[in-house]
Order: C-alpha cells, then structure tokens, then sequence
C-alpha cells in the first residue's frame, strides 16, 4: 500500500518535528536520500556530470545539499540557479565541496530564447554531456505553472541525462497531479516522509517515473488523503469448500438495449470472471439471445417492453434474488433505461450504476436523483470524464486536469462512491478518502473496457465487498490484466488489446494475487 498527504499535512507534521530538532536536520535527511539514490543511478560517482535545478525555496536548498555530497564524492556538480536569491547555507555548502556555479544572470543569458520557446543553442552546448539532472526548482511550495526561467530551463534539458526530481517533478501540483504547463518529466522522484497525492494522480503520476519515498522520521500523520493499493492488498473473498453458488454473491446484469449489446456481452462476461457464484442477467429479448449464447451459464430473464407511456416500475423480483446489481452498459438513455436505473436503485442491495444509467442519472432532476442515490446499501457509480462531466455540470477538460478535486466532489455531492476512469483511476468516498490505482495502461483505452470493469466490480460487490474496496480492486485486477493480455510474455513490447482480451486476461490476473 503507497499512501500520500496533502501539503497543508505534510507541512503541519514536519513543523512539529522540526521544533524538536536542531535546525536543519530534516533538510539534511532529505539530501542525504536524494543523494543516496542519485550514487545508485549513476553507479560510479566519480568523473560523472550532474547538473542541478536550483530554485528559490527549500526544495532548491535540498537539490544544493544532495549535490554538495556528490561532489565530495567525485562528480562534477553544476547548480544552475534559476532564482536570484537560494537557499544561503545550501549554497554555501555547495560551493565549499568544489561544486561549480551558473548563477542566475549567467543562466538568463544561456536561455534567452533564439527562435520562439525554443531552447537556445548555448544552453544546449552548456548542458551537452549531463549524466543526471538533480531538479530542484519547486517542491510542495510549487503553485501553477512555472515562472521566471523555470520553464525555459526544463526545456532546455538535454534528452539523454536520467532525471531524478526532488520531492516532486517541478511544476506538478503536490496536492492534485495538475500540470499547469511544463513540468519536469522525472525517471526517478525521491519524496520525503510520505508520497504526495500528485505523484499518484495523472497526469502528475506520468511525470514522476518510478517514486522513491526516504524516511525523514515525520511521526504524527494524520490518515491518507490518498491511498493506492499494491497488488498484496487486493483480497477478493475466496470460496472455501462448503461454500455454495448463491453463497458466493449472485450478480444480476441490467445491460444492453436496441442500440447496444456488446457492453452486456462484456459485462456479463467479467462478472462471471470476478468470482461470483452466479450472474443473472436481465434485458430485452435480442440480448437476452446473445448473452444465453455466449455464456450459457447466466440465468437469464426477458424484460417485457414496456408499451408507449406505461411507467410502471419493472418487476426486478421476476429476475431473482440477486445480492447486487450492475445497470446501465449500453443499456441506452430513453425512458425503458431510466426505469430499470430507477428500479435497482430502489432495491435493497448494492448497486453500481455505469455509463448510460450513470447519463440517465445526470438528466433527472436533483432531487429525484438525490432521493433516489439516498440508500443504506452500497452504491458504485463508475464514470468515466465525460460522464461525470454531466452529472456534476462541469467541463470535461476541468475534469482530466483536476481528477482528483472532481471525484472528491462528486462523492461527496451524491453521498456516494465514484469511480473516475481514466488514466489513473480514483475511487473516492463520501467521507473524503481516495484511493488510486496503479496498474492503469494506456493500452486500456479502447472501448468496452469500461464494461469489463463494471461487471468485475459488481461481482465484488454481490460477494460483500464495501463499495470502495470493489471499485478499486476491480480497476486494480482490470489493468493487471490490460497489462497481461497486452504484453503477455516476459519481454515482448505491449501490443494493442480489445476489451475482450482483458476479458480473457482476467483469470490470469486473479493468480497474482497472493
Ligand atoms: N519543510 C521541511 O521540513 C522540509 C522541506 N523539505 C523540502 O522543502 C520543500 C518545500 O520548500 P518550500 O516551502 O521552500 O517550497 P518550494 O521550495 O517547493 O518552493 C517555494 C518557492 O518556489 C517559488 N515558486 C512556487 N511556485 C513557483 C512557480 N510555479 N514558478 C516559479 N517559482 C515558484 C515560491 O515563490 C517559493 O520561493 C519540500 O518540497 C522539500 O523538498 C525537505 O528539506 C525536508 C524537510
Ligand atoms: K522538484
């Protein structure tokens, strides 16, 4: 389990430590493990060349530090200082080690660009020859895009050096992974203390590369923002010998309509590979044939068409008792689709509502859709950017760069469980936590995906597992298996997948649990 903090967190505990220590020791905590992992990159320290982002805060002083111990070691140090004013003791201590300065007007004239934003050809021929790239611009002091030289000097790095960030990748938000602009693509991030939410949360977590977290002795955290399972947390139930079928969790599946039914297909499909003991699976008479086709072993139910104005609810019972539903894949948005959402949400059991139940829900009036997501049992809703776009009126590009603020708000509007797909997936509760998946590829991209994973988290449900921990363990197993059916032997290079080869993967992916 990887668990992250908020700034405002971090900064509390590390205040309170600070009081209790000699002035400094935290920051030479912090250089001494960025530095340690900087020596294991390069392997031999002597003779390499290493080149230091300095900024203006405490993030630039650690970068000064962490290069003062490497050129005591051997390596040629530059600190390219890219505030007027850094971190005095740092760099005092940088340059008492041989480490050797480009200070700030020296660095401006290197980047003033020649053509457009392009970075100037001195500063190409300064940096030529780099081994490693300290970056020590902005750390959890960092606040939107990158001002003054930061930005020219990020793009002017040269490709072929490794770059180690320090705490966070230089304009990444510590508390959301936004990019507001440019932003420091790290291999390695070395984070002190406790990970930060943005290097979880894409698109921060693609610019953070592996993440490294050193123990400073921060005590007296409070619980995670943010938390991200590793493969050993994910512990679906598993049948013991006397278990039977109906004990294992009965899913039923409300999918699929005139327009659609490959989501049902899909759907059904995972739901049977998640471990339940059964799926019922309930729809119009077309996918009813369909789905008794290509899984035989679903119990199936013929919904009546309801004619042209009857609202009567349907008669949910008809299909058998179920211990959760999952409605809504390419079930459609028409006036049959709002029935069958409202019908399982009035049951008793968890729900999870997915791409066209969760646009039925957005287009009901606040009110009815208040009452109707106020339920004692478990609700999922698993809605990917544009989805949630519509259920909380706000812009989908606003949702792709800030997933996390949106999720949270989503949760905590609707007093439900949201799933946000994409390319992090984030599952927040109502209460505020929010945990992370890891296992995401962008391989998974490609449609029905998300039907997969509906069906694979309704079948968690059905077997009792509470709605976060389904959610999360679904988008867990789903990219491990996306991961599998892409690449599925040892040093091949991933190849495109469909939906169905996620599918397939799935019962592979089970067996990496422990
Ligand atoms: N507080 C502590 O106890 C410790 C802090 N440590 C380091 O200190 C860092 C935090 O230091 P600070 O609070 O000084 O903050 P930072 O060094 O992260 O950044 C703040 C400085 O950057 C400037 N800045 C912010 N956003 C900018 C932008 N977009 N463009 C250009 N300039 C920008 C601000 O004006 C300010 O001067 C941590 O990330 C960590 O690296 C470590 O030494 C461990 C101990
Ligand atoms: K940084």
């Amino acid at each position: 389990m990887r668990y992250a903090h908020a700034v405002d967190e971090v900064r509390a505990a590390e205040a309170a430590l600070m009081a209790r220590l000699p002035e400094g020791t935290l920051m030479q905590r912090a250089a001494a493990g960025l530095a340690a992992v900087c020596a294991q990159l390069l392997g031999g320290l002597y003779g390499s060349r290493v080149l230091l982002l300095v900024g203006s805060g405490d993030n630039g002083g650690d970068a000064l530090y962490a290069g003062a111990r490497l050129a005591r070691r051997g390596a040629h140090v530059t600190a390219a200082l890219a505030a007027q004013k850094t971190h005095p003791e740092g760099l005092a201590d940088f340059r008492a080690a041989g480490g050797r300065v480009l200070d700030y007007a020296r660095l401006e004239s290197l980047l003033s660009p020649g053509e457009g934003s392009a970075p100037s050809s001195a500063a190409r021929r300064a940096f030529e020859g780099t081994d490693l790239v300290i970056d020590g611009l902005t750390g959890i002091g960092g606040r939107g895009a990158l001002r003054g030289l930061y930005g020219a000097l990020v793009r002017a790095l040269p490709e072929e050096a490794a770059v180690v960030a320090c705490d966070i990748p230089s304009g990444v938000d510590a508390d959301t992974g936004e990019v507001a602009d440019t932003a420091v693509r790290a291999d390695v991030t070395v984070t002190f203390g406790t990970l930060k939410p943005g290097l979880l949360i894409d698109p921060g977590a693609a610019h953070a590369g592996v993440v490294e977290l050193v123990d400073i002795g921060l005590t007296g955290l409070p619980e995670p923002a943010v938390i991200a399972p590793a493969t050993a947390d994910v512990r679906p139930p598993r049948p013991e010998a006397e278990t039977d079928k109906y004990r294992r969790g009965v899913v039923g599946v409300i999918a699929g309509g005139a327009r659609f039914t490959g989501a049902a297909l899909l759907s059904v499909g995972a739901a049977l590979r998640g471990g339940a003991g059964m799926v019922r699976f309930a729809s119009a008479a077309r996918v009813v044939a369909l789905v008794d086709a290509r899984w035989p072993e679903t119990v199936t139910t013929v919904l009546p068409e309801a004619a042209p104005g009857d609202d009567t609810e349907p008669d949910l019972d008809a299909v058998g008792r179920v211990q959760a539903w999952v409605v809504g894949p390419g079930l459609g948005v028409d006036a049959r689709g709002e029935r069958l959402v409202k019908a399982t949400l009035r049951s008793e059991v968890p729900v999870l509502v997915d791409a066209d139940g969760l646009t039925v829900l957005a287009g009901l009036p606040a009110g009815v859709r208040r009452a109707l997501l106020d339920r004692r049992a478990p609700t999922l809703l698993t809605p990917h950017a544009g989805e949630l776009s519509r259920l909380l009126n706000v812009g989908r590009d606003q949702i792709e760069a800030r997933r996390l603020v949106h999720v949270r708000a989503a949760a905590a509007g609707l007093g439900v469980t949201v799933l946000l797909k994409g390319s992090t997936t984030l599952v927040a509760d109502p209460g505020g936590q929010v945990r992370a998946n890891l296992t995401g590829t962008p391989w998974l991209a490609t449609a029905g995906s998300g039907d997969v994973l509906s069906g694979l988290a309704g079948a968690l449900l059905a077997q009792g597992v509470d709605a976060a921990d389904a959610g999360a363990w679904a988008a867990h197993l789903h990219g491990l298996a996306a991961r599998i059916a892409a690449a599925p032997r040892r040093g091949l290079a991933p190849a495109p997948i469909t939906a169905e080869d996620v599918l397939a993967a799935l019962p592979e992916a089970f067996a990496q649990l422990s």
